[in-house]
C-alpha cells in the first residue's frame, strides 16, 4: 500500500517524536531528517515529563502536531524489568495514556505507538503472529512492561475502532544500534555483551554472561526499525498492529560468539546460571508489514559492526548509568 492515495503526509507535516533522545527516537529523527522532513519536534524528559497529564495535554494543544511517534518509555533488559516491576508498569501506562488521550482529544491525525515483542505469550507458537496477542500467559520477568504495552495497543485499537482514526501500533523485536543503553545493570543483552567483551579484551579476562545461553532472540538494527516507522508515517496501514523483525533468530550463545569475534576478545565465557533466561524464544512473523513494502537491510553481522563503530567513537557516552 505505497500508492499516492494512501499518502497523507508531506515534508512540512509537524511530527512530534516523544523520546527523541533515546535509541529509537533518535534513529527515527535521523531518518526523517535524511528524507527531508523539516518540522520535527522533541522535548527531553526534563523539559516535559510525560507522566504529567496536564503538562502533556497543554503541550499537545499548544504544538498541534499532525503526527505523534511514541518512542518514550521506561525501557530496560531482563534484570531491570524483573527488579523494577512498578515503574515498568506504571510509568509506561502514564506516559502512553497521557500521549494517546491528548492526541485523541486534540484530533492529531496519526499516532504511532511502539510496543515490544514481549506482549505475546511466553509459549506462543513460533514465529509470533499478531493474532496470538492475549491467547496465553506472559513471561514473568517482563509481564509488568508487557501489560502496559498491551494496554497501549488496545487504547490505539479502541480509538481506531470507535473513531476511525489512524492510530497504529508497531511491535519491534529486540533492537540495537547507535545510542543504545550500555549500562550493565539495565541494558539489553547485545549492548551488555559488547561492553563486557570490549572492557575485557585488553587482558582477555573471562567474561560473565547471564543465564544458560540457550534462549533464542531476534535482533533488528534500530535504523531498520526507523524505516518501518517512516513507512507508517507515510502510509495509512490497514490494520492496527504490525510486528517488525528480521525473521531470523540466534541463540544467546551464538550472539556472544559473534560479538566476541567482532570485538576481538579471546578469553573464556562464563555463564551465570543464577540470572534468568526469560522467554525461550520470541521470533516474530513480520510478513504483514513486509507484504506492504517494508523490509530490513542490515545483516546481524553488519549491524553489530556498525554499532561497535558507534561505541568506539562514543567512549564517554556509553558509561552513563541508566537506572
Ligand atoms: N530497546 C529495545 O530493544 C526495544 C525493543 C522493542 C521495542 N522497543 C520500544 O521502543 C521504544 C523506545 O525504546 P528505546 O530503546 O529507544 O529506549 P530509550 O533509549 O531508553 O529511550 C527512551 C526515551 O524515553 C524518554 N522518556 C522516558 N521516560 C520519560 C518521561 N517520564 N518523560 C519524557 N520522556 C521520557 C527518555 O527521554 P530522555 O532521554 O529525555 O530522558 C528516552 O529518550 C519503547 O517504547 C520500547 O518499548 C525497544
Ligand atoms: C526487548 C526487551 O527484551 C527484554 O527481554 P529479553 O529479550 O529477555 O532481555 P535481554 O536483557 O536482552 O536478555 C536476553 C537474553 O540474554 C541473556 N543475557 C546473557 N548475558 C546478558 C547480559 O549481560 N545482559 C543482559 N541484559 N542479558 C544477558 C539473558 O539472560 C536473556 O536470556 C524484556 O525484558 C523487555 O521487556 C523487552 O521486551
Amino acid at each position: 500500500m505505497t500508492n499516492n492515495e494512501s499518502q497523507i503526509t508531506n515534508y512540512e507535516s509537524r511530527i512530534y517524536i516523544a523520546g527523541h533522545r533515546g535509541m529509537v527516537g533518535s534513529a527515527v529523527w535521523r531518518a526523517l531528517e535524511a528524507k527531508g522532513y523539516s518540522n520535527i519536534i522533541g522535548k527531553t524528559s526534563k523539559e516535559l515529563d510525560l507522566r504529567n497529564q496536564q503538562a502533556v495535554t497543554d503541550f499537545i494543544n499548544n504544538e498541534q502536531p499532525d503526527i505523534i511517534i511514541d518512542a518514550a518509555a521506561r525501557v530496560g533488559g531482563i534484570l531491570a524489568n524483573n527488579e523494577y516491576p512498578y515503574p515498568f508498569l506504571m510509568e509506561n501506562l502514564q506516559i502512553q495514556n497521557n500521549l494517546i488521550d491528548a492526541a485523541h482529544k486534540a484530533d492529531v491525525a496519526k499516532f504511532i505507538f511502539l510496543g515490544s515483542s514481549c506482549i505475546y505469550p511466553k509459549f506462543a507458537p513460533q514465529p509470533l503472529k499478531e493474532e496470538y496477542l492475549l491467547t496465553d500467559s506472559l513471561e514473568p520477568t517482563n509481564e509488568w512492561y508487557a501489560i502496559a504495552k498491551i494496554a497501549g495497543v488496545k487504547a490505539c485499537e479502541a480509538i481506531r475502532k470507535q473513531f476511525g482514526k489512524d492510530f497504529v501500533s508497531l511491535m519491534p523485536t529486540n533492537l540495537y544500534g547507535p545510542n543504545d543503553n550500555f549500562d550493565l545493570k539495565s541494558s539489553h543483552v547485545l549492548p551488555a555483551m559488547m561492553r563486557k567483551f570490549h572492557e575485557a579484551k585488553a587482558t582477555n579476562a573471562p567474561v560473565e554472561l547471564w543465564g544458560s545461553g540457550t534462549p533464542m532472540r531476534e535482533f533488528l538494527h534500530v535504523d531498520d526499525l526507523a524505516q518501518g516507522v517512516i513507512f507508517a508515517v507515510e502510509n495509512i496501514l490497514p490494520e492496527h498492529l504490525y510486528n517488525v523483525g528480521t525473521g531470523t533468530d540466534v541463540t544467546i550463545k551464538e550472539l556472544a560468539e559473534t560479538i566476541q569475534s567482532i570485538v576481538g576478545h579471546k578469553g573464556e565465557i562464563v555463564w551465570d546460571s543464577t540470572k534468568p533466561d526469560g522467554t525461550p524464544r520470541k521470533l516474530m512473523d513480520s510478513s504483514k508489514l513486509r507484504a506492504l513494502g517494508w523490509s530490513p537491510k542490515f545483516s546481524l553481522n553488519d549491524g553489530i559492526l556498525d554499532t561497535y563503530n558507534w561505541f568506539n567513537s562514543h567512549q564517554s557516552d556509553y558509561k552513563k548509568v541508566v537506572i
